[in-house]
């Protein structure tokens, strides 16, 4: 036998699936988000999930999204894209892409464009119509980032331990 293998992951599953596997840490009760963030030659350089920053315990900062400000997880959640970025301990990020399962927010584009990010491959844009998601498309936009929908295959991967 001297042919490859078929059926093998293509490069947006492979890295949409480990920004999946990602998410899959987060505490949020309602929305985890995963980011993977790889080089313009397929090589992983970081990861990250939206969670409280580090000594701010999940058991004790609250995961409301309703009440007064401070009572909610807005004001202390790192999200997942800039918890990817500061995860990274290599350098430049100039060129990298990044895989995100939920389009980023006005937030995390300055970060993506600031970091050189230049490719961005979302999966859900549930907030599509919100003003901090319309603030992101048109920094992204401005700034020449590119970036496209993950075009889901139905391709199934399961985890057994
Ligand atoms: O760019 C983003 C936007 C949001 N997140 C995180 C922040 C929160 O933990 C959830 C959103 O919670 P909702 O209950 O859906 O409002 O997603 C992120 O990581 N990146
Ligand atoms: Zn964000």
């Amino acid at each position: 036998m001297n042919h490859k293998r078929e059926g093998y992951l293509t490069w947006d599953e492979y890295f949409m699936g480990v920004a999946m596997l990602s998410g899959m840490r987060s505490k949020d009760p309602n929305s985890q988000v995963g980011a993977c963030i790889v080089s313009d030659d397929n090589k992983i350089l970081s990861m990250g999930y939206n969670g409280f920053p580090k000594g701010c315990s999940d058991d004790e900062f609250p995961w409301a999204r309703e009440g007064e400000p401070l009572d909610t997880k807005y004001l202390y959640v790192t999200h997942s894209e800039l918890n990817a970025i500061l995860n990274y301990r290599g350098g430049s990020l100039e060129g990298a892409k990044m895989y995100v399962t939920l389009f980023p927010c006005n937030e995390c584009a300055k970060a993506i464009i600031q970091a050189g990010i230049k490719t961005l491959v979302y999966d859900c844009d549930k907030y599509a119509s919100t003003p901090s998601v319309l603030a992101s498309k048109r920094m992204l936009d401005s700034a020449g980032v590119r970036y496209y929908q993950y075009k889901r295959t139905g391709r199934e991967i399961s985890l057994t331990v």
